[in-house]
Parts: C-alpha cells; sequence; structure tokens
C-alpha cells in the first residue's frame, strides 16, 4: 500500500503521490529566534523529522526545508529588552543566539539536517522582487508611508486552506484596519520601517519584508513550485498558510503551490497551548537535561500528530523506561545472534509486529500504534527470541534484528546504539572471565564482577549458561 497522509487542504486523508516519483519536496516553517525554543516546537521538528525519515525508509529522497525567521517584531522587542540604545547595533545577537540552541536542541534530539535553513535576513533581495512582481501584477499597493500591502479580494477563492469566507474572516479575525490598508484582512509584504529598527533598501521605503511572504520565497527558492509538502502547527493555517498560498497564486498562477498541508496538533499544558506568551513554557534545554532525546521523542511519538498532546514529565519517566527496555531488546539480541543455529528448529511469530507496524505508518502516520508494535517486538525478543535463540536460524535471528533496528529508527529511538569498541572488548573479557568463575563454582567472585559492572552502567542477564549485558548509554 501507498503512503496515506491527512491533507489540511482537502480535508481528508489521501495518497501521498509526489510530483517527481521518489523525490518528496517538503518546507516546514521555522522558528522565530527570539527566545528558549519550547517542547511545543519540538513536537512540531521531531514529527516531520520522522516523516522524513519514514519516507526515506520507504526509498525516497528527501529534501527539507526549515526556515528562521531571523527578522521580525518579537526580536527587535526583545533586543531592546536586552540592550537598551544598542539594540540597533546588536539585535542579532538575539537571533543568533536562539538559533545555535536550535541546532544544538535539534540535535540532541537526533532530528536529522535539513536539506538548507534558510533565513530572511539572507534572502531580502530576492524579497523585494517578488513585491515588484506582485505590484506589477495588480495584487499588491503602495500605501502612502511606503508599507507594500496584498490584496486579498484579488484573488479568487481566498480561504481556501481554513475554509472561510472573507467576510467571515473580517468578522472573526482580530485584524485591525490600519491606516494605508483597503481592507483589513490585507496584509503587508514590506513594512515601512520606524525609527531605531532594522531596515533594507526598497524602491517604496526603507523597511523589511512581512512573515507570510518570506515562507512563499523561501520554501519555492529551494524546492521549485508546485513542492510535495507545507507544514508546521495547527495555528499557522490561518492567516500564514493561507496568506502564503494567495501570494503564490498571484505570482505563479497556481492553484496551490504545495500539494500537501501537514499540520501538527498543539502541544498543551493543562489543555492550553504551551506558548511564551501564556508563560507555560518548559523549554527543551531543561527537558532535555533530564531525559535522552529517545524519550522525548517517543513521548512525542505516543500521541497522534494532529491530537492534541498534554505534555507531563510522568510520561516523560514512562517514555525513558520504555528506551529502556527497547535498548535492552537491542543490546542482547545483538550479542545472542552469534548463539543461533544453522536453522529453525522452532517457528518465531515475529512477523505480525512489522507488519503492523508499516500498516499503522501507511494510515495517516499512526506513530502510537507504530511504537506500540515497536515495544511490543522490544518484549516479544527478551520474553521470547532470547530464551530460545538456540532453535533459531543465525539468518531468522539476524533478520529479526534487522527489521528492529529498521523500525527504530523511523521513530529515531535507538539512536546511541553504538557502544565504542573498547568498551565493547573491555566488558566482553569480564564476561567471559565471569562465565569461568562461574564454571567453576567461584559465585562470589563472579558476583564482585557483575557489581563492578552494574557501577559502570553494564547490566548482565543470564540464560543458562549464556550471558548477555545491556549498556547504559549516557
Ligand atoms: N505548543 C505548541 N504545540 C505545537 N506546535 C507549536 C507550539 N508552539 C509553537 N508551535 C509551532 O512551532 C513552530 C515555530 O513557531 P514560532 O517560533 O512561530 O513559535 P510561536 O508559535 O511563536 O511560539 P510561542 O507562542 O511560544 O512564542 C510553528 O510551526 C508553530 O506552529
Ligand atoms: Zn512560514
Amino acid at each position: 500500500m501507498g503512503v496515506r497522509i491527512y491533507n489540511t487542504a482537502t480535508r481528508q486523508v489521501e495518497e501521498f503521490v509526489t510530483y517527481v516519483p521518489k523525490l518528496a519536496r517538503g518546507y516546514v516553517c521555522g522558528i522565530t529566534p527570539y527566545d528558549h525554543v519550547h517542547v511545543g516546537h519540538g513536537r512540531v521538528y521531531v514529527f516531520f523529522d520522522m516523516f522524513r525519515r519514514y519516507l526515506e525508509a520507504r526509498g525516497y529522497e528527501v529534501r527539507l526545508v526549515i526556515n528562521f525567521t531571523d527578522i521580525d517584531d518579537k526580536i527587535i522587542n526583545k533586543a531592546r529588552e536586552e540592550f537598551g540604545h544598542d539594540a540597533y547595533k546588536r539585535w542579532k545577537e538575539v537571533p543568533e543566539r536562539y538559533i545555535a540552541e536550535f541546532f544544538e536542541m535539534s540535535n540532541k534530539l537526533f532530528i536529522k539536517p535539513a536539506h538548507a535553513y534558510p533565513r530572511v535576513t539572507e534572502n531580502v533581495n530576492e524579497m523585494v522582487a517578488w513585491i515588484s512582481t506582485l505590484v506589477e501584477k495588480g495584487y499588491a499597493y503602495v500605501a502612502p508611508d511606503g508599507s507594500v500591502y496584498f490584496e486579498v479580494g484579488k484573488v479568487p477563492n481566498y480561504g481556501v486552506l481554513s475554509r472561510q469566507k472573507i467576510e467571515e474572516l473580517i468578522a472573526g479575525a482580530r485584524v485591525e484596519p490600519e491606516p494605508g490598508k483597503k481592507n483589513p484582512l490585507d496584509f503587508a509584504l514590506w513594512k515601512s520601517w520606524t525609527p531605531g529598527e532594522p531596515w533594507w533598501n526598497s524602491p517604496w521605503c526603507p523597511g523589511r519584508p512581512g512573515w507570510h511572504l518570506e515562507c512563499v520565497v523561501m520554501s519555492t527558492k529551494y524546492l521549485g513550485a508546485p513542492f510535495d509538502f507545507h507544514g508546521g502547527g495547527a495555528d499557522l493555517i490561518f492567516p500564514h498558510h493561507e496568506n502564503e498560498i494567495a501570494i503564490a497564486k498571484a505570482y505563479y498562477g497556481l492553484d496551490n503551490f504545495a500539494k500537501y498541508w501537514i499540520h501538527v496538533g498543539y502541544l498543551t499544558v493543562r489543555g492550553e497551548k504551551m506558548s511564551k506568551s501564556l508563560g507555560n513554557v518548559i523549554t527543551l534545554r531543561e527537558v532535555l537535561s533530564k531525559y535522552s532525546g529517545e524519550a522525548l521523542r517517543l513521548a512525542y511519538a505516543m500521541s497522534h500528530y494532529r491530537k492534541p498532546m498534554e505534555f507531563s514529565f510522568e510520561l516523560l519517566d514512562q517514555a525513558e523506561e520504555m528506551v529502556k527496555t527497547l535498548y535492552t531488546a537491542y543490546d542482547e539480541l545483538s550479542q545472542a545472534v552469534a548463539d543461533a543455529s544453522d536453522e529453525d528448529k522452532e517457528k518465531l511469530e515475529y512477523g505480525k509486529y512489522i507488519e503492523s507496524f508499516y500498516a499503522a505508518l501507511e494510515d495517516d502516520f499512526s506513530t502510537p500504534q507504530a511504537a506500540q508494535q515497536l515495544y511490543g517486538l522490544a518484549r516479544y525478543i527478551i520474553s521470547t527470541v532470547l530464551h530460545r535463540i538456540d532453535k533459531a536460524s543465525r539468518q531468522t535471528a539476524i533478520d529479526v534484528l534487522t527489521q528492529y533496528v529498521k523500525m527504530a529508527d523511523i521513530l529515531g529511538v535507538l539512536e546511541r546504539r553504538e557502544i565504542p569498541k573498547e568498551v565493547e572488548e573491555v566488558i566482553k573479557a569480564v564476561v567471559e572471565a565471569r562465565a569461568r568463575l562461574r564454571r567453576e563454582k567461584m559465585y562470589q567472585l563472579a558476583d564482585y564482577l557483575r557489581e563492578r559492572l552494574a557501577g559502570i552502567g553494564v547490566e548482565l542477564h543470564d540464560f543458562g549458561q549464556r550471558t548477555y549485558y545491556t549498556y547504559k548509554r549516557r
């Protein structure tokens, strides 16, 4: 079966078919780097990382672009708070700091690098060129102060994504009519300069680009138009993504410049969206100083991406325990392969976990079910495969291990499985020595070695004559 995914543009779960076979091009709206990245942001980027890994496992080449909105009112305000009068000179330190943190946390979360990370400030010339074209085509107008607005009423079907009519949008949106705007829903493509703010030159006035335009220009610059999928948090559907579609429609004449619109539900704290403005933020730095990246990934995976996810430390504790089990199954099975025999004397029933895992992901990327199957397979390995390893063929043992790792790699939850070679050699030597002591009934000494190993995070599990170890990753 093919991949099926919910498309906000059609409000349906659809077959995922890319424009170019086996090439998936996607853009995810990036952070506005004015403060610490939090667990809510993490949910979005981990989701798209899992989706990307899944597509890659299905043989796609994935070209993923994530931007940084590195100039914005929030950044300017933060710079003023921090630097006072020097903000004008030093404002760039704010985005630099939080972009660095974004990368640091992405690493800790084992998020694979994107194809490109364009920044607004590096693409202003292209943005100015786009605005000129939009003005020429009659979709944008220049206000008396030199700001340029996009005229929403000029594009047919404005509101396709959020499924609202212009009149309803005007009534519902908290958009203030601004001087210079023809219609309250019109939005700025170019914002005129205010004293003390960073500015760039343009044919209209010194100023800076507007958010919605920025994402259209950066996505199509790196992915062409149309491209396959565009995503972000559910709060971006309106007005951000609606306006992106309108701009691209005006510029290219394309009905929709992205085929699939994929939106991730909110991460909540006591039912409310985690967000700076609500003051209920838990930073990724805090969580990842106490929990592994794999535990947080697994915690995310346990909620369906479109549903709200209530954050809690209990959830993380549970996920960390599960990750430990995943590693136990991996470590022990890797060692057990050597004890398998030449032919299958008993049949192992592991296929159903694998089939259900992929079936779940094919059906609108149900990571909760997939995670359950992966965990189920880990437990099956520990409770059954390891005990019967001498009744399974080496081929079967290797197959279970390979399939298990492949599944884990889609969710990205066994990312630290490599044990340093020297450490592995030392552990093996001690385990062998202990086995000899046990054969010679020198149990006290054998137990002493077990304790010493436990001290460095190595746990031993005896299966009759055989002993397998697990290694605690740090
Ligand atoms: N609590 C959350 N749950 C899910 N996604 C979120 C959450 N908060 C932000 N996002 C998403 O993270 C991405 C980056 O968002 P951005 O930097 O604009 O943050 P934001 O929405 O302004 O966050 P905050 O309100 O905390 O400042 C966007 O796709 C946004 O939808
Ligand atoms: Zn965007």
